[in-house]
């Protein structure tokens, strides 16, 4: 019998012990880039390239409702989030999503986090160590806050960034991380739900057109507004990853850190540098280890099968390490964007496909955006980095610096 025509054993167990290097282990005895497994009791397929992205993402193949576990449910996205929507209800849940694509709303947003970022590095120089991660997530909530609309943003920053920290960090284990993400979750939600009900009773006013405003007003396919949770969900669905972009933020520090020759350019305002180091930062550092859906009907890909009920994953962490598609993909190299700007099916560290139509992430700009600007400051900051723990375990999902990237004696400008 050929080896890959066993029964083949669960792989969930190894999956939790192996965090990102998963998929890629298994991808390296595959020249075609697919890998046959069970995951979660299922028969799963796992595939990788820019040609298996557009297969991944084609709504025949894959779907997303019952696709995502429920303890992801519980603590990352929210129940109902649109993340778990297929067809005409994905799409009419996702226009509330497609402004953050406007580049007047990245501009916007990156205004408020910045001057965050400018008011923290004066309170920064008058304490003796700052654990850059724990700093960033502070700094990216108080912004996105004020941007979105939310009363009392400064005031409620310190626990809802906590929170929002802890959502996207409890995630992918079963362990205290977890519980907390969940708890977090429940407190975020009830209070967001209460907030978009005094908005819509005219209790709290939200500036018009804000991100406050629109979800209280979304509606579905039938044009009713959602219940008041579900919008809680949404707009945590903007809140929680623009928090979580401290995890890029500590990651660009730890890339300035190994690779200081990158500083001088960046200090310098070099735009083009700046989006370059962005595109790497998010391309070489671990966040999104795979995606996956339910797949609608039976599917071959290279040969190789999955039935209709299975899984498919794409291999995010995998491809955005190929070397077919990078050559020499473990080095930090910016310049490679400097050459040519990022093939939207090769470069996927927040998903692939459109993101207007399909499930790609509708941050994405504004990721790369708050990037740009946090690593030119970080790279313009006068700080020391102290001897500490900076090892990335690529077992833990996500994962970050250990220390979560401490800096001292830093010198307001
Ligand atoms: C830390 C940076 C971020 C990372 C690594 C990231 C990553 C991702 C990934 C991997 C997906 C899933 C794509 C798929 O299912 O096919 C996604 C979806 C999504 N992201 Fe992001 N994201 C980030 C920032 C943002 C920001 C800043 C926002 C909003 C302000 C955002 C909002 C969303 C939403 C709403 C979805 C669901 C889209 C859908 O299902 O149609 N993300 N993101």
């Amino acid at each position: 019998m050929n080896a890959h025509r066993r029964p083949l054993m669960d792989r969930t167990l190894p999956l939790l012990a192996e965090g990102y290097a998963w998929l890629p282990n298994r991808m390296r005895d595959s020249p075609d880039s697919v890998v046959r497994t069970r995951l979660l009791g299922r028969p799963a397929l796992a595939v990788r390239g820019p040609e298996a992205v557009r297969f991944f993402y084609d709504e025949a193949h894959v779907r997303r409702h019952g696709a995502i576990p429920e303890p992801v449910l519980d603590t990352l996205f929210g129940q109902g989030a649109v993340h778990t929507l297929d067809g005409k209800s994905h799409r009419a849940r996702k226009e509330f999503f497609l402004p953050l694509l406007a580049p007047d709303g990245v501009a916007g947003l990156t205004e408020h986090v910045t001057a965050a970022w400018d008011d923290a590095v004066r309170t920064w120089s008058e304490r003796p160590r700052v654990v850059l991660f724990d700093e960033a997530g502070l700094v990216l909530t108080r912004g996105v806050c004020r941007w979105a609309g939310l009363p009392s943003a400064d005031a409620d920053a310190e626990p809802l960034a906590r929170d929002l920290i802890a959502m996207v960090d409890g995630f992918a284990t079963a362990g205290p991380r977890h519980w907390r993400g969940r708890r977090a979750r429940g407190r975020q939600e009830a209070r967001l739900a209460r907030l978009i009900e005094e908005v819509r009773s005219g209790t709290v006013a939200a500036p018009a057109d804000s991100v406050l405003d629109r979800v209280s007003r979304h509606g579905d396919t039938a044009r009713e507004p959602l219940d008041a949770r579900t919008a809680a969900v949404e707009l945590l669905n903007v809140l929680r990853p623009t928090a979580a972009v401290s995890w890029f933020v500590a990651f660009a520090a730890h890339a300035l850190h190994r690779w200081p020759a990158h500083r001088e350019r960046l200090r310098s305002g070099d735009d083009a540098f700046a989006t370059a180091f962005a595109h790497e930062v998010r391309r070489f550092y671990p966040f999104a280890p795979f995606l996956g859906g339910r797949t609608v009907t039976d599917l071959t890909w290279h040969g190789e099968s999955v039935p209709a009920g299975g899984i498919l994953l794409l291999d995010v962490y995998g491809q955005n390490h190929d070397e077919k598609l990078w050559g020499d993909p473990y080095a930090f190299r910016p310049q490679r964007f400097l050459d040519r700007p990022p093939d939207p099916d090769e470069l996927i560290p927040q998903g692939g496909g459109d993101p207007r139509t399909g499930h790609r992430c509708p941050g994405e700009r504004i990721t790369v955006g708050l990037l740009e600007a946090l690593a030119i400051r970080l790279a313009r900051l006068d700080h020391e980095v102290p001897e500490q723990d900076l090892t990335i375990p690529l077992g833990r999902v996500p994962t970050r610096p250990r220390s979560g990237f401490e800096i001292t004696g830093v010198r307001a400008p």
